[in-house]
């Protein structure tokens, strides 16, 4: 027997009565470790996606931001958004070189308001080594890890200190992990899974196609949702501009894929070209009043309306 399990496309959410006068009246905030943010939504911690700016305009527009681990000054960085007022929100792998950034960073007398550990699958014993040292070094962090898929996993990442944890394995536009290792866990399942499973909030990351998905992942007991080629189009984005034959894109490519290792050894990403947007102003404005929209339809005035909606699947 096989399981059945749903990706965000197979599922609607039930409306309910609405009860505001106004979707400008719906609350969108999301308490996310020690702050406050404007949205329950960020940009994916890639290399193509975010670099220093970009996590800079994200904090100065109240959003949380993740920076990205490869090739990276965390001394600098870290050092850099807090001169400036703002928080510090870094990635971690679990080798030798993660060690000496955090000694690093404990040198300098630094501690980041949050840690992610970034690895493919978190559900292991390096991962559990390095969350169990980071809880340790640093007590003072929001340490948020990932990424895992199901309830088993997420219960042990909880053991082990998470005080976040990020679910979604291979469902990412630029994944080819389904394809080269046969493993993937759709995203409704994963994130329900796992939101069941733990205290701790549950960020789901990848797989989100249309506006409407971020409400679907809150509907399944996300807190967060996590997005790469859904912000990699823009000016404020980290990727390169390609123009071809008068049109432009923008380069968005995976953390495993060769164009990020710089060589071609485990290769589970690849690159692509996304449609060139302009300005990412417009589309913040719009995840807003989008996800206002589907509080409004949920009946209630904040996040949490969406948490008990009912979800129907589509016959085909
Ligand atoms: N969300 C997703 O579905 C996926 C995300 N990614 C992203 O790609 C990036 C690279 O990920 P990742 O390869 O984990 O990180 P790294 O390339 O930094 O690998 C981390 C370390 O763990 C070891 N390792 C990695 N995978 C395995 C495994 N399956 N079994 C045993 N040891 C392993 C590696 O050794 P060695 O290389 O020698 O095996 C390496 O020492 C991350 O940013 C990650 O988020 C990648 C795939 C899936
Ligand atoms: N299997 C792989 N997954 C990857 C890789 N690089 C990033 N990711 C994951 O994808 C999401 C973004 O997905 P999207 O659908 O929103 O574009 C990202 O947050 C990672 O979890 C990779 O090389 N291989």
């Amino acid at each position: 027997m096989f399981n059945t399990e749903l990706n965000y496309g197979d599922v609607y959410l039930l409306p309910r009565k609405t009860v505001v006068d106004s979707r400008k009246q719906c609350d969108t905030s999301v308490q996310f470790g020690p702050r406050r943010f404007d949205m329950p939504l960020y940009a994916s911690n890639m290399k193509s996606v975010v670099d220093a700016e970009t996590c800079e305009y994200f904090a100065r527009h109240g959003w949380f931001y993740t920076m990205h681990r490869f090739n990276m000054d965390v001394v600098g960085f870290v050092r850099d958004m807090q001169a400036k007022g703002l928080f510090a929100s870094i990635s971690i792998g679990v080798n030798d070189d993660t060690l000496e950034q955090l000694a690093a960073l404990q040198a300098a007398g630094l501690v980041p308001e949050y840690i992610t550990l970034d690895v493919a699958n978190a559900w292991c014993v390096k991962a559990e080594r390095m969350i169990r040292h980071v809880k340790q070094q640093f007590p003072g962090s929001f340490l948020i890890g990932g990424n895992i898929a199901t309830a088993d996993a997420a219960r042990e990442l909880q053991a082990w200190g998470c005080d976040a944890i990020k679910a979604g394995i291979a469902g990412g536009r630029v994944c080819i992990t389904k394809n080269k290792t046969g493993f993937h866990r759709p995203m409704i399942a994963t994130v329900r899974d796992c939101a069941a499973a733990v205290t701790v909030p549950v960020i789901a990351d990848g797989g989100i196609v249309e506006h409407g998905d971020v409400a679907k992942a809150l509907a399944c007991g996300a807190s967060m949702v996590m997005a790469g080629s859904l912000f990699a189009g823009y000016d404020e984005s980290a990727g390169e501009i390609v123009e071809i034959n008068g049109k432009h894109y923008k380069e968005y490519f995976g953390s495993a894929s060769q164009f990020n290792k710089g060589e071609y050894k485990n290769v589970e990403g690849k690159k692509i070209l996304v449609e060139y947007k302009g300005s990412m102003a417009r589309l913040l404005v719009e995840l807003k009043e989008d996800l206002q929209s589907s509080i409004s339809y949920a009946g209630g005035m904040g996040l949490a309306a969406l948490r008990d909606v009912e979800m129907i699947v589509v016959a085909c």
